[in-house]
């Protein structure tokens, strides 16, 4: 049977597909709140990883090494950077993910890692500083997918960071690093545990506040949560039916 693991940071981004899906708690993995389906012979894990980079890829190390999963899918919320074309209750599929903020604060500005020349990873003839890939046919199918749905989505980098940018200027200073459309706090480190693993990532988020100078009224975690769960559950339903290789 093909496996998929759905990971998410809180509660709150997974509660509808828990429902939607009818899935049953299992015994936690380790310090991860663990649920399971079954879709048409596909057997489908949801875990809760945690806030930030050092839960997520904890989280999925363990899953990866006790689950062995065909297909991870990374969910949740985000922030959308201007210019990216997306508005609050909008999806975003992710093409890469940048750890954005490894890097080195020179007197002349911020650096990647490519400047310390260390590669994050080394492997399959690749050196990887702060751009991680995610699976391309798989975002496509999912753009696809959300396009047909009537979902308003866009796809192209994201940007993972360890501080929230709540100003208007921190989003401005990121685009000067990397291109980007939505920021998060968990998808390159799930996305780079991935590749580590050999196992196809998906990112998508629902667009809960546009990176700008910090104002929570005008953002809304429900709104962008619903967007994206009630995506996923439609496109699960297609990935489970199309099961040999999921692809
Ligand atoms: O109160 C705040 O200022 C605040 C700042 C960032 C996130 C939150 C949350 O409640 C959600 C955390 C969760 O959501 C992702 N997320 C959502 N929007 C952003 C963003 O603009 N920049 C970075 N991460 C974001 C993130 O992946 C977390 O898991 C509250």
């Amino acid at each position: 049977m093909s496996r998929i693991i759905v990971t998410a940071s809180t509660r709150l981004e997974l509660s509808e597909l828990l429902a939607a899906t009818s899935a049953s708690a299992l015994p936690d993995a380790g310090h991860v709140p663990l649920y399971r389906t079954e879709m048409r012979g596909t057997e489908i894990l949801f875990a809760l990883t945690g806030i930030g980079k050092v839960n997520a890829a904890s989280a999925v190390t363990l899953l990866c090494e006790r689950y062995a999963p065909d297909l991870i899918i990374n969910t949740g919320c985000g922030g959308a950077f201007a210019g990216a074309g997306l508005a609050v209750g909008d999806l975003a599929v992710a093409d890469s993910e940048y750890l954005a903020d490894e890097g080195v604060r020179t007197p002349d500005g911020w650096r990647g890692l490519d400047l310390i020349g260390i590669p994050v990873y080394e492997g399959r003839g690749e050196r990887l500083f702060n751009r991680i890939p995610l699976d391309r046919e798989m975002a496509r199918r999912a753009l696809d997918c959300a396009t047909v749905g009537g979902f308003d989505t866009v796809l192209g980098p994201f940007l993972t960071v360890s501080t929230c940018s709540g100003t208007t200027r921190q989003g401005e200073e990121l685009l000067r690093r990397f291109p980007g459309v939505c920021e998060n706090m968990e998808g390159a480190a799930v996305a780079q545990v991935a590749l580590m693993y050999g196992v196809p990532c998906l990112e998508v988020r629902g667009i809960s506040n546009m990176v700008e100078d910090r104002d929570l009224s005008r953002w809304d975690l429900k709104r962008a949560v619903g967007q994206v769960q009630r995506f996923l559950a439609l496109y699960l339903a297609q990935v489970a039916d199309n099961r040999p290789g999921m692809r």
